[in-house]
């Protein structure tokens, strides 16, 4: 069922923070039409690894590949134009604007013409376009033309989504996008990354393990900058070294209660 190529691949990606191996040594390999998450203790390299994919921070040694091209000295901006798409925690969302326009300068920044980036949206045809593209994807067509700081916190997480699909990225690295979710407006999102699966390469770092064992097709542990297993959830949960790591762990927090 896997496809041979992966979209995006890391080999042996590292990133050092003065003596600290933050990452150390990950190789992860990202596919079409699987969502695959990276589990892991608090401090494991989770945020590290995926800014290292999505070019925010410069690896320390190892490469990354996107459909066969080496991208690992690529800025993050021309990774995003070549398909490797990251929704940000709600730093980007202009609150002021409708949910249409926000999704609109999202896909006008990707389509280059900063110099039209505060023209009127009827003069924006192809991002506008992309702009209902992206919230149809994202089940908030509906709620287009409201402005975006009235929506609710779990609306906030979809639209940050929506706006990385209106860049139309193959690759969609997303960082807790159930954080802070209740349960219903979970449900949304588990639904929408169901919907986002076949047309995209997905990594998704949660800490909800129920959703991440329910939608994901391969799930990564890590444990203190390295990677401990990477597998089926069926295998990741019956896997010795994985229940050793967390094990290892809460008794360490017991101990240090104690
Ligand atoms: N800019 C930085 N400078 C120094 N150390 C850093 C920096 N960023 C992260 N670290 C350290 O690198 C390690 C990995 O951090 P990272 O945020 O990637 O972990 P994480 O798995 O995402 O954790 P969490 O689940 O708590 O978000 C931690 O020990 C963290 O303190």
């Amino acid at each position: 069922m896997q496809n041979v190529t992966p979209l995006l691949e890391a080999a042996s990606l590292s990133r050092h923070f003065g003596g600290l191996a933050a990452v150390d040594q990950v190789s992860v390999a990202l596919y079409l039409g699987e969502v695959h998450a990276v589990i892991g203790t608090n401090g494991a390299g989770k945020s590290t690894l995926i800014n290292m994919l999505s070019g925010e921070l410069a690896a320390s040694s190892g490469t990354i590949h996107l459909r066969g091209t080496a991208i690992t000295g690529w800025s993050q901006a021309r990774r995003a134009r070549d398909g490797v798409g990251r929704s940000y925690q709600r730093t980007t969302i202009f609150l002021k604007f409708t949910l249409l326009e926000n999704c609109r300068l999202a896909a006008q920044a990707a389509l280059q013409k900063p110099w039209a980036l505060w023209q009127a949206a009827s003069a924006c045809r192809q991002s506008l376009g992309r702009a209902w593209e992206a919230l149809e994807a994202a089940g908030l067509h509906e709620s287009a033309h409201r402005i975006a700081g009235a929506i609710s916190h779990g609306q906030q997480r979809q639209l940050e989504i929506a706006m990385c699909l209106a860049t139309h990225p193959a690759v969609l690295l997303l960082d807790e996008p159930l954080a802070g979710m209740g349960a219903e407006e979970t449900e949304r999102m588990l639904a929408m990354l169901e919907r986002l699966r076949a047309a995209h390469a997905i990594l998704l770092v949660e800490h909800d393990m129920d959703a991440v064992f329910r939608v994901a097709d391969r799930i990564t542990v890590m444990v203190n900058g390295r990677v401990i297993a990477t597998d089926t959830p069926d295998n990741i949960r019956t896997s010795a070294a994985v229940k050793l790591a967390y094990l290892g762990e809460s008794h360490e927090q017991k101990a240090s209660h104690a």
